[in-house]
């Protein structure tokens, strides 16, 4: 997907988050939007995804030449994020079961092989609830990533993962970013090493 950011701005109250954002966001791009805690990457990323409404400036999307409204960005949105919640009161195999419903996954890709790629075979049957924090990530981004959806959000990826887990996220960001428009928001570099662009959110502030 093709975001086209004019002059963007986003205020909450009195207070600028980021102001005179002009930047395009291309198919096969991944960007890092980086910033301290609380600089405004997860307002930014929510922003140019629709989902917050800017206080100024446009955005307009398009899919393969196509234009696509504001309101249809979510269906080709895949997104993971530590304030995104799981449905933890059904097994794995019902999560990804009803999930899958409205966010298919990429062609070739069975819930079966999902289960695989996110090394939760054991847990096929065990409440979300009882996963640990680890378990839980790979599951979000297991789904995000692998989600058959051209826009893909990642705020702060490794969040909860070891070192044998941000080596997988690593493996399977790679795996899966081709074609797709990827944001990332993030303070640590083993996450967005391989982002081909940045944005500097305090680069966007003080104006
Ligand atoms: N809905 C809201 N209403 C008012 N202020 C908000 C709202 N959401 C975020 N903020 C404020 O916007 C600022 C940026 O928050 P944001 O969560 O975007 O930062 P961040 O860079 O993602 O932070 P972190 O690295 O800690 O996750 C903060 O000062 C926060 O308090």
């Amino acid at each position: 997907m093709n975001i086209e950011a004019t002059n963007l701005g986003k205020r909450f109250q009195r207070d600028w988050i980021f102001r005179g954002l002009t930047r395009v966001f291309r198919p096969g791009s991944a960007t890092a939007v980086l910033g301290p805690n609380g600089a405004g990457k997860s307002t930014l990323l929510n922003t140019i995804s629709g989902q917050l409404l800017p206080t100024e400036g446009t955005l307009t999307y398009t899919l393969a030449g196509h234009p696509v409204a504001v309101e249809d960005v979510p269906h080709y949105l895949a997104y993971a994020a530590p304030y995104l919640e799981l449905l933890e009161e059904l097994t794995l195999l019902e999560l990804l079961q009803f999930h899958t419903r409205f966010k298919p996954l990429q062609p070739g890709v069975s819930l079966d092989r999902l289960i695989g790629i996110m090394y939760l075979e054991k847990g096929r049957h065990q409440l979300v609830r009882e996963f640990s924090s680890g378990m839980k990530q790979r599951l979000k981004l297991g789904l995000a990533l692998y989600a058959a959806a051209p826009l893909l959000l990642l705020d702060e990826p490794t969040t909860n993962l070891d070192a044998t887990g941000v080596a997988w996220y690593q493996e399977h960001v790679q795996a899966t970013r081709a074609g797709r428009t990827l944001l990332l928001s993030s303070n640590v570099p083993a996450e967005y090493a391989f982002c081909d662009e940045e944005l500097l959110v305090t680069d966007f502030q003080k104006r």
